[in-house]
C-alpha cells in the first residue's frame, strides 16, 4: 500500500481543469467548496457507488455484453446476462474501490479526485476495505459458479493487474498506461469465455485489441486535460514526462489506427459474409472522428482538442462494439 505518511495531503489547488471528465466548464470547485456541497446532501449510498467508479464500470458492462454475444455466437438468455452483469460489475467495482483505497492520500492532491469519498473523509477506511473485499469475493464467486473458472480467473487477473501493478506504477512511470490498457481490456475475456468463447480464440483476442488500443486516445485526452494536476500530485503520465503533448498525440493516432485494424479484422475473422464488407466500412466510419481528433490534437495540442478527442472516444467504443456484435448475426 502507498506509504500514507510519505505523501502528505496538500490542499488541492484550484485549477483551470474541470473536476470531472464529463464536466464542460473550466470552473472548478476547490476542495472546501466541493466538500461543503457534498456535506449539504450526504448520501452514503451514493458514496459507496462512487467508490466503484460507476461510469467506467458501466462501459465495462457494455463491452462485456457485446463480447458475451460474440463469444456465444448469438443472443444470451436474460438469466445468464443478469448473472454476468452482476459478477462483472462486482469485481470491476471492487477493483475501482481498491484503487481508490490505495490512492486515498494522493487523491487529496488533485482537484479532480479530492472530493472522492475517502479523500473527502465521507467514508472510513475499514468499511471501504470490507466493501471492496465483499464485492471482489462475491463477483469472483458469481462468475466462477455460474460460468466456470476461466471467466472468473480473467476477472481476478484484471483485478490484480489493475490494483497491484497499474496503480503503484502511476507515480513511477508513464508506462503505467500500457499496463492499465491490459487491465482495462481483460474484461472482454470475461464475457467472451463466459458464453463459450475459447480463451485462445482469435476473435476474443481481437476484441482485447479493440479495447486495449482504444484506451490510448481515451486516456491521452484525459492525461492532457489534467496534466497540471497529475504533475503537481506527483503522477507520471505521458503528458507530465513529455509536456508538449506530441507523444500523447502520436499514441492516440497509433491507438486509433490499431483499433481500426482490430475492428476490421473482426469483421472477416469468422469467414466471409455479405455483411462483412458493410461492417468493415462501418468500423472505419465510426472510428474516423476519433482518428481525426487525434491528428488535430497532435498538430496543435490544447484543452479543446483534448476534450473533443475524449468525447469522440466515448462514442467510438460502443459504436465499434455494436458493429462487430451485429456481425455475429449476418
Ligand atoms: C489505461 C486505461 C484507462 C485510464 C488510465 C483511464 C482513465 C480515466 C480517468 C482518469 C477518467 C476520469 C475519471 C473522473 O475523474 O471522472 C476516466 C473516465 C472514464 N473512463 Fe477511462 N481509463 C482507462 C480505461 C477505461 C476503460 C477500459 C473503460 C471502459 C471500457 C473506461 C471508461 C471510462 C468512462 C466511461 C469514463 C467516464 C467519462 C465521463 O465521466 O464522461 N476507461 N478514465
Ligand atoms: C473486471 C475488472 C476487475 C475490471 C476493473 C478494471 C478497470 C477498472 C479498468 C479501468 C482501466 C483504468 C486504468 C481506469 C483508470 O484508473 P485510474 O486510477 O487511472 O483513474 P483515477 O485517476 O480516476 O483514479
Amino acid at each position: 500500500m502507498t506509504n500514507a505518511s510519505a505523501i502528505k495531503p496538500i490542499r488541492a489547488s484550484a485549477s483551470k481543469e474541470p473536476t470531472r471528465v464529463g464536466q464542460g466548464s473550466a470552473e472548478v470547485l476547490d476542495r472546501s467548496q466541493s466538500n461543503a456541497k457534498a456535506k449539504a446532501t450526504p448520501s452514503v449510498f451514493r458514496d459507496y457507488v462512487e467508490l466503484t467508479k460507476p461510469r467506467i464500470v458501466t462501459m465495462i458492462l457494455v463491452t462485456t455484453t457485446a463480447t458475451a454475444i460474440i463469444g456465444g455466437g448469438g443472443l444470451i438468455s436474460m438469466v445468464d446476462w443478469l448473472w454476468l452483469m452482476l459478477g462483472t460489475a462486482a469485481i470491476s467495482g471492487s477493483a475501482g474501490a481498491a484503487n481508490q483505497i490505495w490512492e486515498r492520500v494522493i487523491d487529496c492532491n488533485m482537484t479532480r479526485t479530492a472530493n472522492r469519498p475517502l479523500p473527502a473523509s465521507r467514508v472510513a477506511l475499514f468499511p471501504a476495505v470490507a466493501y471492496t473485499a465483499a464485492l471482489g469475493i462475491g463477483g469472483s464467486a458469481i462468475l466462477w459458479s455460474m460460468f466456470g473458472a476461466i471467466p472468473a480467473i480473467a476477472g481476478i487477473a484484471t483485478w490484480l493487474i489493475y490494483v497491484l501493478v497499474y496503480t503503484p506504477m502511476k507515480t513511477r512511470t508513464a508506462w503505467n498506461t500500457t499496463v492499465g490498457a491490459v487491465a482495462g481490456a481483460l474484461p472482454v475475456l470475461i464475457g467472451y469465455t463466459a458464453m463459450g468463447g475459447s480463451i485462445t480464440g482469435v476473435s476474443g483476442w481481437l476484441l482485447f485489441g479493440v479495447l486495449a488500443t482504444w484506451q490510448y486516445p481515451h486516456f491521452m485526452a484525459i492525461a492532457w486535460m489534467y496534466r497540471h494536476q497529475y504533475d503537481a500530485a506527483g503522477f507520471k503520465m505521458t503528458t507530465t514526462v513529455e509536456p508538449t503533448g506530441r507523444s500523447a498525440g502520436w499514441q492516440s493516432i497509433v491507438g486509433s489506427l490499431a483499433l481500426i485494424a482490430c475492428g476490421v479484422a473482426l469483421c472477416f475473422i469468422d469467414g466471409f459474409s455479405w455483411f462483412a464488407i458493410p461492417a468493415a466500412i462501418g468500423v472505419l466510419i465510426a472510428t474516423v472522428p476519433m482518428l481525426k481528433a487525434s491528428i488535430q490534437f497532435t498538430k496543435s495540442p490544447d484543452d479543446g482538442r483534448a476534450r473533443k478527442l475524449l468525447r469522440s472516444s466515448l462514442l467510438v467504443l460502443p459504436a465499434v462494439l455494436l458493429i462487430v456484435t451485429l456481425r455475429v448475426f449476418w
